[in-house]
């Protein structure tokens, strides 16, 4: 039977033009990277069929118009070019050689000497993507989701000849079931796919937004979920190639962060941007509204509040970092239905990170589309339903009061408010400080609150930082503090008693043996009688006692 590495090896004709070191010739055909593009031979990736969880058709916004600082309209990002991008590839590994791959051979040139990989025939010996490593740290319950997902897929696209060969290719027959078993851990293989195919697993596609495709996708290498999105548009030259790099700069700026979206890496494939980011299992706050709208349910105000002041941390951190959201929104707000472990030691403080961990829901600001500085911004038009009014004045001075605007608005949506107009009369109701109705009265600080946040004069706003110590939001946690020590004490009153109890009775029992002498003692009962060996205050075990009738003088 022929190994896994004797079938690449057939696959792939390897050609050496040029020693390492010595000078590459770029003209030569030869020397090109030969492959059959793996996009072609991808329909989950760009058949418009692929089916998707959450479409959404409704576009509230121009991606085109940008709003110009007064100060300043030049872009501040140096590589504001896809061509420059790709030559600036991100990791510079050999997996973002292989993307390149994907590019038409007739345009994809080798630029340093190496040794090239000949695709023999593409038809003839189709690509086989590499196995997905199984991550022992993994919970058990993300595993078999993944799974189960895997194996579904499977199934369905049994009849397609792509799901054909990538069943075959990544589980075989006889290795169906046992294709997630740890023992069954591969080897990554290089294989001639672009870096997509290659490094991921699609499992499902899990949300369509204006800018792009998001995939929930399984590394091969390290076994874990990840969320990929791929733009929609080809980029070169497009408006979409802005907001793409604009995404990439500010998640690489803002490294980590309990309450914001995790950034892993991106990269340039197909003229489309790639970016993979942490997924969040729970899905976008839009989901779960529009869930509860159907279930006839409502956030409860002790959750909406939860949910002010975790995406307030988020923005406390956005800000502090001299960037502005400019897009928050329910839809633009995931959730992570585990205290996940990436929470724990990001935060900005313990307490901070002490709050994530013990949270049943983690909320997490996502979608950077349209971060921009806030001392120098570039403002791309967001959700007009979102959009402070200063912002289409174009006021950028405090460009983070519109960010609280927008979250504003955001809890009102999470807390029952009715679909949110995009212009019109309401528009200009909502930003003159009048509050939607709302199914469920919330009390009257919260909602106090709330009418802060959507203030017309700018700078009676509380800014993230204010709101994260605001005692409205904070009184619920100091509630399930005091909750919490309340319940510890009384296990701590409860121990004591105990302990005072069995140290009553190893008294009387070691009176007991001389209680004849001393018929006056009331009798020890017998079922407190000590053991040997029985383990009494302090750890200690019963020693002799010298203490008896004597020990009272008498
Ligand atoms: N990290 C993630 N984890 C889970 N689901 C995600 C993640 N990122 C995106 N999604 C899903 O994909 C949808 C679109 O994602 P995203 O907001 O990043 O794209 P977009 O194209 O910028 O959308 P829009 O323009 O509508 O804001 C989300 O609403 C959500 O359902
Ligand atoms: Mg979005």
């Amino acid at each position: 039977m022929a190994t896994l590495s004797d079938e690449i090896s057939q696959q792939l004709d390897f050609t050496s033009c040029g020693e390492e070191g010595s000078s590459s010739d770029n003209s030569s055909d030869d020397c090109a990277f030969r492959i059959q593009s793996p996009r072609i031979q991808s329909p989950m990736i760009h058949s418009p069929s692929s089916a998707c969880r959450t479409p959404r058709v409704q576009r509230h916004r121009s991606r085109s118009k940008t709003l110009c600082s007064p100060l300043q309209c030049t872009s501040p990002i140096p590589y504001a070019s896809w061509s420059k991008l790709r030559l600036c590839d991100s990791p510079s590994t050999p997996k973002s050689l292989l993307s390149k791959s994907s590019q038409p051979c007739s345009s994809t040139k080798i630029s340093h000497p190496q040794r090239t990989l000949r695709f023999a025939s593409a038809a003839a010996n189709p690509v086989q993507a590499p196995s997905v490593n199984v991550n022992p740290f993994t919970p058990d319950t993300v595993r078999r989701n993944s799974e189960q997902q895997w194996k579904n897929r499977c199934r369905s696209d049994n009849d397609g000849d792509y799901g054909r060969r990538l069943k075959h290719s990544l589980i075989s027959s006889e290795e169906d079931d046992e294709a997630f078993l740890p023992s069954k851990r591969r080897a990554v293989q290089a294989f001639m796919l672009s870096r997509y195919e290659s490094e991921f697993l699609e499992l499902e596609c899990i949300g369509v937004g204006e800018f792009g495709t998001v995939y929930k996708c399984v590394k091969r290498l390290d076994g874990c979920l990840y969320a990929i999105k791929r733009s929609r548009q080809p980029l070169a030259g497009s408006a979409d190639e802005q907001l793409a790099l604009k995404e990439v700069y500010a998640h690489a700026v803002l490294g980590h962060h309990p309450h914001v979206v995790r950034y892993y890496s991106a990269w340039a494939e197909d003229d489309h941007m790639i970016i993979q980011n942490e997924y969040c299992d729970g899905g976008s706050l839009s989901d779960v509204i529009v869930t509860k709208e159907v279930q006839g349910e409502l956030f409860s105000e002790a959750e909406l509040r939860d949910l002010l002041l975790q995406v307030s941390m988020g923005l406390k951190y956005i800000h502090s970092s001299g960037l502005v959201h400019l897009d928050i929104k329910p839809s633009n707000i995931f959730i992570c239905q585990r205290p996940s472990t990436s929470a724990a030691g990001e935060g900005e403080s313990e307490e901070e990170d002490e709050r994530s961990a013990s949270a049943g829901v983690i909320y997490k600001i996502g979608d950077l589309g349209h971060v921009t500085s806030s001392s120098s911004p570039q403002v791309e038009e967001g959700d007009s339903r979102f959009l402070a009014r200063e912002v289409l004045h174009e006021e950028f001075s405090q460009l983070p009061k519109a960010d609280i605007f927008a979250l504003g608005l955001t809890i009102l949506l999470a807390a029952g408010a009715a679909p949110l107009p995009q212009n019109g009369n309401e528009w200009h109701s909502l930003r003159e400080g009048t509050l939607p109705k709302l199914p469920k009265e919330l009390s009257p600080p919260f909602r106090g609150l709330l009418q802060l946040l959507l203030d017309p004069d700018l700078t009676k706003r509380p800014s993230a930082r204010e709101l994260c110590k605001h005692t409205v939001l904070r009184e619920d946690r100091t509630g399930r503090v005091a909750a919490e020590l309340r319940r510890e004490l009384n296990v701590e009153k409860f121990r004591t008693a105990m302990l005072e109890k069995e140290l009553q009775e190893a008294r009387q029992a070691a009176l007991s043996p001389k209680q004849h002498l001393c018929p006056w003692l009331k009798p020890a009962k017998m079922g407190s009688l000590p053991r040997a060996g029985k383990r009494l205050v302090g750890g200690r075990t019963v020693r002799s006692m010298s203490f008896g009738c004597s020990g009272y003088g008498v």
